[in-house]
């Protein structure tokens, strides 16, 4: 199969890495510097080149900030045919574009990436599909995704931003939270150094992905319950009342059996 990657950033890179046995693959990057690493396929540095390669799949792994733009760049110069893909942490004005784009088209969310994962070993991670997506294209990624043993979940563009606003956005904010208050610490406890691990990992994350998700439309709703929860627990703590910090523990304990 002929597949185009749109971005050479770090997922672009992985996809190249992980598809270029099998397939004829093309990476197209505007920044020509990010090519350099770019191995095991053709580089592409003008549009054009698009045109004469006619893939049969895009996978668009620009920032997320830029995916529509990349699509709308590159949409001239595709076969009406070629199935487009993305792998966005949100979602937000995908279905709308793919509805009107006039291609085929398949959704994906690879949930893990360089920062935490070990892309060699991604046993324990999982991969979300969208379920409005082109049958063939489902399969495509159904089938990669588990040659890889991700666990496979399928979600609906709505079902999946509610979810990722809880799963992506709570962590971040609580981590944000954290990482805001926090200093050097010269003797730092097993507890700290974890969170301060997290904090570091995510803090290298470009600015864009971060921003993105903490943008879903979701994410205020979900960050107003991480400030009930800390409301209380301060209530608790000034009050210092034993019976309610029991309670309390008791409930979060609950929730993370
Ligand atoms: O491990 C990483 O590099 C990630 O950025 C993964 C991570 C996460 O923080 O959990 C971040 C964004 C993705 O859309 C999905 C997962």
């Amino acid at each position: 199969m002929k597949i185009l990657i749109l971005g050479a950033g770090k997922m672009g890179s992985f996809f190249c890495d992980l598809l270029s046995f099998d397939h004829e693959v093309a990476v197209y990057d505007p920044d020509h510097q990010r090519l350099r690493f770019t191995f095991n396929a053709l580089r592409f540095k003008e549009l054009s080149e698009i045109e004469e390669f006619e893939p049969q799949l895009v996978i668009n792994a620009s920032t997320v900030k830029y995916t529509l733009q990349s699509f709308e760049a590159v949409l001239p110069y595709l076969k009406p045919s070629c199935i487009i893909s993305d792998i966005a942490s949100v979602k937000t004005g995908l279905p709308e574009f793919y509805a009107t784009c006039g291609h085929p088209f398949v959704s994906t969310h690879p949930m893990f990436g360089p920062t935490f994962a070990s892309l060699s070993n991604l046993s324990n991670e999982n991969a979300i599909i969208i379920s409005e997506g082109d049958h063939l294209g489902k399969v495509f990624f159904r089938d990669l995704y588990s040659r890889l043993h991700l666990n496979i979940v399928e979600y609906t563009f709505t079902e999946h931003d509610e979810t990722i606003a809880y799963s992506l956005s709570i962590p971040f904010a609580a981590t944000l939270a954290f990482a805001g208050v926090m200093k050097h610490q010269e003797a730092p406890g097993t507890t700290f150094k974890r969170h301060m691990q997290i904090a570091r990992g995510l803090m290298s994350e470009d600015d864009f992905l971060v921003s993105e998700i903490l943008f879903n439309p979701n994410t205020p709703q979900q960050i107003e319950k991480i400030q009930q929860q800390m409301a209380e627990l301060l209530d608790i703590i000034k009050r210092r009342d034993s019976n309610d910090m029991k309670a309390f523990l008791a409930r979060v304990r609950e929730h993370i059996r």
